[in-house]
């Protein structure tokens, strides 16, 4: 199913003459084009109506719920846990959905957010500072988190600004190193804008550094990555990357 497609379900609208119709979801959602429907007289009806699903969210139906309640049951059980005691009888379809949301971005091309341009006869830097992320660290699956700055030069062309944040919403929702999740972001505004030139600069605090092994709080890391002009002309280097420290506030 195209990921833009409303999904259809039945809802029961209570109709009346003095309020605004108010829909109740009655049934699970089906993803049949359903023609609406009215079964039902008098105040109350049943008609498909479509629900919108926000195509801006990656999707997550891939992920095995089940699997992932198994396998967190056997890790309670392995650490010494009583995983039938009822604080944590919930927990490991609590864990599972965690995962279906923290990983969602495996399923989706993040690249889709760039697909609406605007035309616009602008070439000079576009920055976005200051986007914050919680992504996963592939080696200890702990969380990391931190702000990653986004700038590009356009040709002809200029991306509505929220969809570069949606962009780094959605890569981040992976396992894997920052140093991926930076590369990722930069090829994929080079790549679909067409951009002249693009730095990605990204910052963030690893957990599997602060609260285990090494133990450091307040360490941070910090990567970046230039493409085009920012990568072969020093000048515009360093014109991006003072933009970018000058308004950091970290
Ligand atoms: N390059 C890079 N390393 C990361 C990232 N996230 C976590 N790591 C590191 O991955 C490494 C994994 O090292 P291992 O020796 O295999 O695992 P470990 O024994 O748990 O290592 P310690 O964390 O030092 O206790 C650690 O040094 C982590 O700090 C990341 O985004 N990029
Ligand atoms: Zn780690």
């Amino acid at each position: 199913m195209p990921l833009a497609s409303p999904l259809f379900c039945k809802r029961t609208i209570d109709v009346s003459f003095e309020d605004t119709p108010v829909a109740h979801h009655s049934s699970e959602a089906t993803a049949m084009n359903l023609p609406e429907s009215v079964s039902s007289g008098g105040s109350r009806c049943d008609v498909e109506a479509p629900i919108h699903v926000d195509p801006n969210e990656p999707r997550n139906e891939r992920v095995d719920l089940k699997r992932i309640e198994a396998a967190v049951r056997v890790i309670l059980d392995a650490v010494g846990e009583n995983p039938d005691r009822e604080g944590l009888l919930e927990t490991p379809a609590r864990v599972a959905r965690m995962y279906a949301e923290m990983f969602a971005g495996l399923h989706s091309d993040p690249g889709r957010h760039l697909a609406k341009v605007f035309t616009e006869q602008y070439d000079e830097i576009v920055l976005v500072r200051d986007i914050s992320f919680c992504s996963m660290c592939e080696h200890h699956l702990l969380p990391f988190t931190g702000r990653a700055h986004i700038a590009y030069l356009p040709s002809g062309k200029v991306v509505g600004l929220s969809k570069l944040a949606r962009v780094v919403e959605e890569v981040a929702r992976r396992p894997q190193v920052q140093e991926r999740l930076t590369q990722t972001v930069a090829d994929l505004i080079e790549d679909r804008l067409s951009a002249r030139g693009v730095a990605v600069v990204v910052e963030s605090t690893h957990s599997c550094m602060t609260m285990r092994g090494v133990r450091k709080p307040g360490s941070m890391c910090l990567t970046s990555a230039m493409r085009g002009t920012f990568r072969t002309d020093s000048k515009s280097r360093a014109e991006v990357l003072n933009l970018i420290n000058r308004h950091t506030t970290g």
